[in-house]
Parts: C-alpha cells; structure tokens; sequence
C-alpha cells in the first residue's frame, strides 16, 4: 500500500471511530486494485482461518470472488429474507466506501445463503449453517473483466485506535497476499452409503399418484448418500477440480465453523447488474452420449420428450409469473434450448428483464424460491409433500446462494450438484422433478449422473 494511500485510510478509520454512536454498526471500507493473483491461492492463503471462508465463480464470465474473514455477520433463524434486506440497508446508511471502481463484487459485499425450507425441522447434519447468513467478509479478493481488486472491511468500535486498526490490516493483507509453499492433496473415497434408495423409489411412486389424483402437479424429491473419505477434504484441492471439470457452472464454497458446503451448479437464479436482470429456467434432464452421433441422439429425444417438456415448462411458468410482478420488457423465449454438461444436458430457457424502481435482488429471491425445479407447482402442496415425505436434511442444498454488493450488484444461483464437506465425511445431494409419468426407476437413474461432479471430484469414481 503506498504512503498516501494508508493516510487516507487512517483517517478514515479515525473519522469513523470518532462518529460511532453507541449501537450502530459502523463499517469502514477500502477498495483498491491488485496485479495478477490466482483466487485459488487467494482462498488458500487463508487457511489460518478457515472456517470462515466464501468461495465464488460463475458459470459464464470470468468472475471470482473469494470471501475471507467476518466484518459481520448478517443472519437469522427466522424465515424471512427481507430482515436480511432491512439488516444490509441500515448497515449500507452508516458505512463509509472508498471504491474508486465501482466494479461489481468490490466494496462493501456480502455472501451467504439460506436453508431450502426453513419451516422443515433441521437435523444436526445442517448444526452450523442458519435459516439465512449473510457474510460481509474482512478481506474480499474480486476478479473481473480480468482485474483484480482487494477490499479490505473493518468493523470500528469506540474504543479502537486508527494507527492500530491499520497496523492489524496490514499483517493481515501480508499473510494473504504471500506465494503459498505448497497445495493441498487430493483426497478419495474409502466407501460409499446411498441412504436408502428403495424407499426413495417409493416416494417417488407416492408422488406420481399423488399427481394422478391432482393434489399437485409436479413434487421435486431429493436424496443423499454418504461418502467416507481417505483424509479431511480440502476445499482448494476440491475447488480446483470443480473448476477444470465443470467449466460452465457456478463454483462455489462456503465455510462455517468445520463445514463447508460446496458444489458446482449450473442453474442461475438471477443477475443483477444495476436493473438488468437475468434468471435462468433449468428442468428436464438426459445424460451425455459416449460419441457425438449418440450425444445427438439424447439431444434430440430430450427436446422432444413429453415428459421433460411438462417438467421445464412448469418452471417457466412460474418464472414467468413472478417476473411480470416487479419487471418490465420481459423476454423470455417459447421454446428451450439445450445446456450440455460435462455430465450431462438440461433443457434452458434464458429469462431477460429489466428490474421496476423500488425493488431489489432479495426482493427477487424471497419470490423467485423455490421454483418448480427445486419445489414443484402448486408451490405449497409440492412443499408440504416435500416436508412430510422426502426423508432428507436438505439445508441449504437446494436453496439460492451467492452475493450482493452496495451497488445493486449481484448474482445468485439455486446450490444444486453440492455436497457438504465435514471433515473426511461427506454428504452429497441430488434431486428430480417428479410429474404424473415419472418412472421410479429412471428418476433413480437421473439422480445417480447428478452425483458425478461432486463425485468425481472427491475421488469417488
Ligand atoms: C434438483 C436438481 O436438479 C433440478 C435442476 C435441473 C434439472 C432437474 C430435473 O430434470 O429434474 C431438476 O429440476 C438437482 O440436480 O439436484
Ligand atoms: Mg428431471
């Protein structure tokens, strides 16, 4: 940091300290650029305190952030995004920013996520992660359009003294920004427990009748299976290979306490760049083919398959609906198109939007969650099957993660393809969309190619 550039932040700090009024939260933040710097060793580097660590990429640009550290922490048990919302804002009225870039993801950010259903009593699997928490990280590291920016976050108290306050950032900022002597090891499956598949399959077959008999039209069920692991996972190693096998999705981790909760999804909830919005419908699902001729093939099938058709177009539906309440110029197009995977292909439908006045990314969220590709149609009886029958934790599997920034940036995706890490322990995630012609068997199928990324990546195959 150069000699002008600490004064101006001590003085800053030194402002702020000397306007703090008894209770307020007051966050003093500072933006400034980097020359080049791998956000893996980034997240690596702070291994010191691990356990409080975010890791974000996505899907399509080459944009990272990587959160370390807690500034503060926004969170509740109670469900209800807009306390989260309510929280940001008045923390957003008393902070000072110095961000001369005003790129999204740099100044002051948060990152976080929620609990797929906060109205499901949740297990001890899911002890660590609240109904909804929001990080605003000590130290950020942001990459993009190619640059790097660091923001560093302090929270001030009465009783703090500028020149220390900086002298603390300073170590710390070495400590992070120092080349790392050596990568983790990757890790393998020692065994592997699917939680009990045959029950599973009938859940499934309970939900085909339920549908039958139009109590609901479409009940998206989840399972999980447990793996064993060689050592304790570690994150770097697995992001690393998150990121070379599934270049298209969304990489992302986020630690609490010995937890992290990790995965590469591919389903983007919504974007927000100023009032450009975008959201994303994913649903229906066939694998990749060995050779391109029999890749075609599943292609073609899957754009033409009557029950895959019903799955996707329940979700447009619905996204569709909710856009119409706080956007204008709308452009959704009629029919999907095909996102293909490393693993496998979905049917897609890019949504474009421009955001109404007044409104804000978790305003979209607390509407837009869970669409029909994670819940079902009607919302509320697939979710009270969903409560009373899928017999899993889902916590925040499921759920919309990401970030937001004091720009009305952000970008949330639907955490899907993820896994939590706990120490050499694991617990990974899938789930299908469930209409009236699903067969058990081959909804079992559809789950088991969903497991490969996070699979694969752990050493499992
Ligand atoms: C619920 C999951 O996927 C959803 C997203 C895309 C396709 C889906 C499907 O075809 O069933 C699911 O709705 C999951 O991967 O765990
Ligand atoms: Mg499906």
């Amino acid at each position: 940091m150069l000699k002008i550039k600490e004064d101006l932040l001590e003085s800053m700090l030194d402002k702020a300290i000397h306007s703090i009024q008894s209770s307020n939260i007051k966050l003093v933040s500072y933006t400034k650029q980097l020359d080049d710097i791998n956000p893996l060793s980034f997240f690596e580097a702070a291994k010191s305190i691990r356990g409080n660590r975010s890791f974000w990429k996505s899907s399509v640009d080459d944009f990272y952030m990587v959160g370390v550290g807690a500034a503060f922490e926004i969170e509740t048990e109670q469900p209800d995004i807009l306390y989260i919302e309510n929280k940001w804002q008045t923390i957003l009225e008393d902070a000072m920013i110095h961000n001369p870039y005003q790129v999204p993801g740099t100044g002051i950010v948060a990152l976080g996520g929620m609990a797929f259903d906060p109205y499901k009593k949740s297990t001890d699997l899911w002890k660590n992660y609240n109904a909804s928490q929001f990080t605003i990280p000590e130290f950020t590291l942001t990459k993009h359009n190619g640059n790097f920016y660091f923001t560093s976050i302090v929270r001030v108290n009465k009783n703090d003294h500028a020149k220390q306050l900086l002298h603390q950032l300073k170590g710390k900022e070495k400590e992070l920004l120092s080349p790392l002597e050596d990568w983790p090891e990757k890790v393998s499956v020692v065994s592997k427990e699917e939680i009990k598949p045959e029950q599973w399959k009938q859940t499934v077959q309970k939900a085909t009748e339920e549908i039958k008999k139009c109590n609901a039209e479409k009940i998206v069920l989840a399972r999980e299976i447990r793996l064993q692991l060689s050592n304790q996972a570690e994150v770097s190693n697995v992001l690393e290979q998150l990121i070379d096998t599934q270049p298209t999705s969304y990489i992302f981790a986020f630690e609490h306490g010995e937890d992290c909760f990790i995965g590469a999804t591919p389903e983007r909830l919504v974007k927000l760049e100023g009032r450009e919005l975008l959201s994303t419908c994913l649903a229906g699902t066939a694998p990749r083919g060995m050779t391109e001729e029999e890749d075609q093939k599943y292609k073609f099938s899957l754009l033409q398959d009557q029950k895959n058709r019903e799955e996707h177009d329940f979700v447009v539906q619905m996204i569709k609906h909710a856009m119409e309440e706080y956007c204008e110029n709308i452009d959704i197009p009629n029919e999907p198109v095909i996102l293909a995977l490393t693993n496998l292909q979905h049917l897609y439908t890019p949504v474009r939007a421009t955001l109404k006045e007044g409104y804000s990314i978790l305003n979209i969220i607390d509407n837009l969650h869970p669409t029909p590709a994670l819940g079902g149609t009607p919302r509320k009886e697939s979710l009270e099957f969903i409560r009373h029958y899928e017999q899993l934790d889902r916590g925040w599997y499921g759920a919309p993660i990401g970030w937001l920034d004091s720009n009305e940036n952000g970008e949330f995706a639907v955490a899907i393809r993820s896994g939590l890490i706990q120490g050499n322990r694991a617990t990974l995630f899938a789930g299908c969309g469930i209409v009236e012609d699903s067969n058990p068997e081959a909804e079992y199928e559809e789950t088991n190619i969903k497991f490969l990324p996070m699979l694969s990546v752990l050493g499992g195959l």
